[in-house]
């Protein structure tokens, strides 16, 4: 079967016509199978397995006892939700997993890639954070936002655990996440982005490995498509002008909300449709997936996961791209999307306590002087740390312009003792500040007036 798509001038599938390949087109493997050795049937060996296509049913040798059928009978690995630290939700492995396993499928709506760029500056606009566009080709791409498998939550590592892979399925492409290690049961699963991913707003990454490359997916076409600030002399990049996200910022997220929370597995439905449509071209293909929500995260969720009776919720779409459309922006998922215009403000953004003024809430001249040396020192260590940034993020840039991911230790030393001296500045003048508050006695000082 090979599938023919037809657009709208949207961007949007039409309908889909599904031709029939003829049998001298059906890739048939070699396999002999072995009624005394089922295992053997179908396994790495399999000219399919070695080329990523599953076997069809019906022509394979080994009958049902076929292996290289994953898609098509949705074999996944046993996953679990679980709720991050600053990265939304996330997915475990819920039982070992051995290294090449395929652990699930990333399902959701096909669209051009008109319409991805489309769809994802909309849902920047949205001011929805999350992003679940991913390349299926050089034309098409897989929009995971309101309808996918649990394989939409997975997240991004720069060290990751697991990779995308492309396997032709009865013709079709289609996009699965498969083990690259051994996975022990609880370890939370992860692919590097930076391949397919069609990322809108840039995000700082979180993920903690050693060579974090600090944006997610800033090596994807999706990434550089939308901060086109790499090349040299581009006035449009400048630090002050990137929009930053730290998803640490604003934490809990509003998006998913935990209510009644349980100590105990609270088994979850999937309503998942896999990527592409049915026989009549708008309707859904759904399938059913359990997974479980992890000890004490969630019992009800709002916007895609909808409470879908008890102690189930449901992850549901529209059944059709227009009611896709209808249903944006009412309930979607949203999450503020937070810039830092410029660096004055990163760095002293913050309320800040006036050394000087402060000084002259107190009677005493030896107090006054005291704060005032502090403000001073304070003063300066704040411009030390404003041109220690000034003089990294070009080499920053430098580096990602490069493809290189660390920054050099030196750079890195001189950021944090900058940060350091500031920081301890502002303790000093604090605690100067509290002490002569709160204990004149210790410099015999009168407390200040009110
Ligand atoms: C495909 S979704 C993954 C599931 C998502 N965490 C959720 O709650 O739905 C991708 C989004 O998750 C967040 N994310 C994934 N990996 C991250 C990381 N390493 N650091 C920060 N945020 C991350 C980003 O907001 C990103 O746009």
């Amino acid at each position: 079967m090979r599938t023919q798509l037809f657009f709208n001038n949207s961007g949007l599938i039409l309908w889909k016509r599904q031709i029939k390949k003829k049998d001298e087109d059906i890739a048939v493997c070699e396999c002999k199978f072995d009624p005394g050795n089922t295992e053997l049937a179908c396994g790495e060996r399999c000219l399919n397995v070695l080329t990523n296509t599953e076997c069809t049913p019906g022509y394979c040798p080994c009958g049902s006892y076929c292996k290289n059928q994953r898609f098509q009978k949705s074999e996944y690995a046993k996953t679990k939700l679980f709720k991050t630290e600053g990265r939304g939700w996330g997915l475990l492995a819920d039982e070992n997993i051995k290294a090449g396993n395929f652990i699930i499928e990333y399902c959701g709506e096909i669209i051009s890639s008109d319409e991805a760029k489309r769809r994802s500056q909309t849902y920047e606009a949205q001011g929805l954070r999350d992003a679940y566009i991913i390349s299926l080709n050089a034309n098409y791409y897989i929009d995971a936002t309101r309808k996918g498998s649990l394989g939409r939550f997975i997240n991004h590592s720069c060290q990751p655990n697991c990779e995308t892979r492309k396997w032709t399925v009865l013709g079709e492409t289609r996009v699965g996440i498969f083990a690259t290690e051994d996975i022990s049961v609880g370890t939370e699963l992860a692919y590097d982005y930076n391949f397919e991913w069609y990322g809108g707003v840039n995000v700082r990454c979180l993920c903690g490995a050693p060579n974090c490359s600090i944006f997610l997916g800033a090596k994807s076409q999706g990434f550089q498509e939308h901060n086109h600030v790499w090349e040299d002399g581009d006035d449009r990049y400048t630090v002050d002008e990137f929009p930053l996200y730290d998803s640490a910022e604003d934490e809990p997220l509003d998006k998913v909300k935990a209510t009644g929370s349980t100590n105990q597995e609270t088994l979850i439905t999937v309503k998942t449709e896999i990527s592409g449509l049915n026989n009549n071209g708008f309707g859904y293909k759904y399938k059913e997936f359990s997974g479980s929500v992890g000890a004490g995260t969630v019992g009800s969720a709002k916007s895609e996961v909808k409470e879908g009776g008890q102690n189930a919720i449901i992850v549901s779409g529209p059944k059709t791209n227009d009611d896709f459309n209808n249903g944006l922006g009412t309930g979607s998922a949203k999450r503020a999307t937070k810039r830092i215009p410029n660096r004055k403000q990163k760095l002293s953004g913050r309320k800040q306590v006036n050394g000087k003024r402060v000084a002259q809430l107190f009677a005493s001249k030896k107090v006054q002087d005291e704060l005032i040396k502090c403000e001073e020192e304070r003063s300066l260590a704040t411009s030390k740390l404003e041109s220690v940034y000034d003089e990294i993020r070009p080499v920053i840039a430098q580096r990602e312009r490069d493809s290189l991911d660390s920054l050099p230790t030196s750079v890195a030393e001189k950021w944090i003792e900058a940060s350091c001296s500031k920081l301890k500045a502002d303790f000093d003048l604090y605690f100067a500040v509290v002490k002569n508050v709160v204990c004149p006695s210790l410099t015999n000082e009168p407390n200040p007036e009110p």
